[in-house]
């Protein structure tokens, strides 16, 4: 808030326009009425501009005083000053003391016309008012010395007031006067007026128009400095009168700001009111969901506290029935103590029966014959198809017999077909799968496991199907497609796990050798290709006469124990402690004699492969113990040499092949005949199989195998006639090897 400038409301500012002497006023007796008038016109300006500054000031103290800027307040400030000391001059230093002065003036009558009063008048003025100085005023210090006063003079003090109270006595009814202003004028009527000048005199007269000429000379300078007051004044108050537009201006945008700021607060007041109508509407909604949950959680609370209770005589009855229960484990524990018992005596009897049943399962391999001879056919290819010189009487689930027709010349030239007839244990038809041939296969596995040597031969021909029967097709695609040696490798070693609850633990041991060309190579070494290529080589080289070999091969020898058992030196032996093992020597050997075909042209079929595996056996239980081999040996094809037509390494090849078989054949005819020496050594087969061939120590199976079309006719009928010879021999009783 600016306050007002005291300036303008003090009483002085209105005081300024009273300054006029009384004794100006317009008389009969004055000798310069022109002056008189103008002086009066003069006052009379003073005075209106007074009121209306006056009102102004009123104005601007009722309306604007509140707002001023710091600008307006200095200017205002400034003008303030100014008045006062125009104030001052004007009510106290002229109104009162000089003017008085002047009017008091010795009587004229009384001074000589050399010394006029105004050299008085000059010396006693005001210093304030020293800028605007009569222009006619003569220097105090050149004026005369003082005259003494006439005492004839008196001066007229009420008449001269007279008339200026009837001048003044307007400006007491003027609405814009201040009273102040009119208090002023009053003290001054009290003074007494200028004595009137005496007439006819000249002197006198001359020297009272010197110095009235003086007096209005010097009044009009101040009535000229009042006018560029006044005038600075009306300059001011048009500016304080801009100010106080502006002033109003700014209150008018002020109360516009304020009805918006009012508008705005009605509608925050509108928001308010709306927020706490919501803020019940939560409080009672919220209330609500409050007492729901609170209620809900009520209610599973006590349904959480008749559960507990239900589950409380859950609890006692379950300790019950815990009891109860442990009553009869005590009783069932009794119980188990006399099963264990009974067990006990159970395994003893089942020992027994074991070793019952093992005898038994031997007198009937026995009455089969310890050496049986089974006849396999393969089925017929594409361009064979036309003509098979097989036939199968009797064919049927156990079919023993095999015709083969040959078409034979007569004495006169003739073609006459002749049939030849076979019996053996077993024929197999073409169409029959491996798993059917295993079925007769596997009890004699048994026997092996049972504590029997036993070897199980596949012969014939190249082509025949002797690795199918014995390994499996060349790509075995399913478990079914198995042979043999990989399912009696299973069959064994499932068994022994099996065994082992009746007592038995055993060692399985796995040997493959190759024979090719009257050598053994080892197929489960872990020789890399580039070594098993070079023995091979060297093995051909040493087999066609050439003794220049770059690398001895690796020496793997038949060698005679001290007890006279035979055995393979430098042959390593694959323990067989998993089924994983079972599968990963299999995949090994078939990987060496794959290696050793591609440097040696149809080796597979020129070689013969003996799989041998050591089973050594301890019953815990009954000190039983067994020590047995199986023998699974895939032939080499039995061509003849005549028919084959080989020269070369081949010729020597089949000479060898040759040689072992007619080894073999002569084994068994001296087995079968009982003779005293068996020609073992005649070979590397027969002398490799030499500990299960043993005059009473092996049984033996044998698989012709034979190829069913015509041009293979004449090696199927020697094959079979070979099989036939070697079904007729009983090599006796095998013994068990504990
Ligand atoms: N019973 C059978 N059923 C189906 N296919 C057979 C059967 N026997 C043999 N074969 C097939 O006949 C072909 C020759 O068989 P395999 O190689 O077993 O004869 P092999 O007598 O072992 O010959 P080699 O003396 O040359 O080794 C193979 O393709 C084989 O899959």
């Amino acid at each position: 808030m600016l306050k007002p400038p005291t300036s303008l409301k003090s009483p002085q500012f209105a005081a300024a326009p009273q300054a006029p002497p009384p004794q100006f006023s317009p008389s009969s007796s004055n000798p310069n009425p022109f002056l008189g008038q103008k002086r009066k016109l003069s006052n009379l300006n003073d005075i209106s501009s007074c009121s209306e500054n006056k009102k102004l000031a009123v104005e601007f103290e009722g309306k604007a005083s509140k707002s001023i800027p710091p600008l307006s307040k200095t200017i205002l400030s400034k003008n303030a000053k100014f008045a006062k000391r125009l104030s001052k001059r004007l009510s106290v230093k002229v109104s009162r003391d000089k003017i008085s002065r002047l009017t008091q003036k010795p009587s004229f009558k009384a001074i000589p016309p050399s010394k006029p009063s105004q050299p008085t008048i000059a010396s006693k003025k005001p210093s304030n008012i020293r800028s605007v100085p009569p222009r006619n005023a003569p220097n105090s210090s050149r004026l005369p010395p003082k005259q003494p006063t006439s005492t004839s003079y008196k001066r007229p003090v009420q008449n001269s007031t007279i008339p200026n109270k009837r001048k003044i006595a307007p400006l007491k009814n003027s609405k814009n006067a201040s009273p102040s202003c009119l208090t002023n004028l009053t003290d001054d009527e009290a003074e007494p007026g200028p004595p009137e000048l005496p007439k006819g005199h000249a002197i006198d007269f001359k020297i009272r128009s010197t110095g009235y000429e003086k007096v209005a000379n010097y009044w009009k300078d101040k009535c000229r400095s009042l006018k560029s007051i006044l005038n600075s004044l009306d300059s001011s108050f048009s500016s304080t009168l801009s100010l106080t537009d502006d002033l109003k201006n700014q209150l008018s945008s002020s109360k516009k700001e304020l009805s918006a700021k009012l508008d705005s607060m009605k509608s925050l007041d509108l928001k308010i009111s709306d927020l706490q109508a919501q803020i019940v509407s939560i409080k009672n909604s919220n209330q609500e969901i409050l007492n729901s949950t609170i209620s809900s959680h009520n209610s599973q609370l006590a349904t959480l506290n008749n559960e507990k209770s239900a589950l409380q005589n859950q609890i006692n009855d379950t300790q019950l029935v815990v009891e109860n229960k442990l009553q009869i484990i005590k009783d069932l524990e009794e119980n188990i103590k006399q099963k264990e018992s009974n067990i006990g005596d159970l395994k003893n009897t089942l020992a027994i029966e074991e070793i019952t049943r093992r005898k038994l399962h031997n007198t009937i391999q026995e009455l089969k014959g310890n050496i049986r001879v089974f006849c396999r056919s393969r089925p017929i290819k594409g361009p064979e198809s036309e003509k098979s010189c097989l036939t199968f009487p009797n064919n049927g689930p156990a079919s023993k017999n095999i015709s083969i027709t040959q078409q034979k010349e007569n004495a006169t030239g003739q073609s006459i077909p002749k049939t030849t007839d076979f019996e053996f244990d077993h024929v197999f038809l073409p169409d029959e799968s491996q798993d059917v041939v295993y079925d007769e296969v596997s009890q004699l596995i048994q026997s092996a496991l049972d504590g029997y040597s036993v070897c199980i031969f596949a012969y014939g021909q190249t082509g025949s199907g002797k690795t199918f029967t014995m390994e499996g097709p060349d790509e075995i695609n399913t478990p079914s497609d198995r042979g043999i040696i990989p399912r009696a490798l299973e069959q064994i070693y499932s068994e022994t796990l099996r065994l082992s609850n009746k007592g038995w633990t055993y060692e399985l041991g796995a040997q493959f050798v190759e024979i090719y060309n009257e050598q053994l190579f080892d197929l489960l070494c872990d020789t890399t290709a580039d070594e098993k290529s070079q023995q091979v080589r060297s093995t051909r080289k040493q087999a066609s006469g050439d003794l220049q070999t770059t690398k001895p091969a690796t020496k793997i020898e038949i060698r005679q124990g001290s007890d006279g058992s035979s055995f393979v030196s430098g042959c390593s032996i694959t323990q067989v402690d998993s089924a994983n093992s079972v599968s990963s020597l299999l995949t090994k050997a078939a990987l060496n004699r794959r290696v050793a075909s591609t440097d040696c042209n149809e080796r597979s079929s020129r070689s013969h492969c003996v799989f041998t595996l050591f089973i050594k056996g301890k019953n815990s239980q009954t000190g039983e113990s067994c020590n047995s081999m199986l023998n699974l040996i895939d032939l080499a094809g039995s061509e003849r040499l005549n028919n084959s037509k080989s020269t070369g390494d081949r010729l020597k090849e089949t000479q060898a092949i040759n040689k072992s078989l007619s080894s073999l054949g002569d084994v068994i005819m001296a087995l079968s005949n009982g003779e005293k020496h068996i020609p073992f050594r005649n070979s590397k087969l027969t002398h490799l199989l030499m500990p299960s061939l043993s005059a009473g120590n092996s049984k033996i199976m044998m698989f012709v195998c034979v190829a069913p079309d015509d041009l293979s006719s004449q090696e199927t009928l020697c094959s079979l006639r070979f099989a036939a010879k070697v079904n007729n021999c009983h090599i006796g009783t095998a013994k068990r090897h504990n």
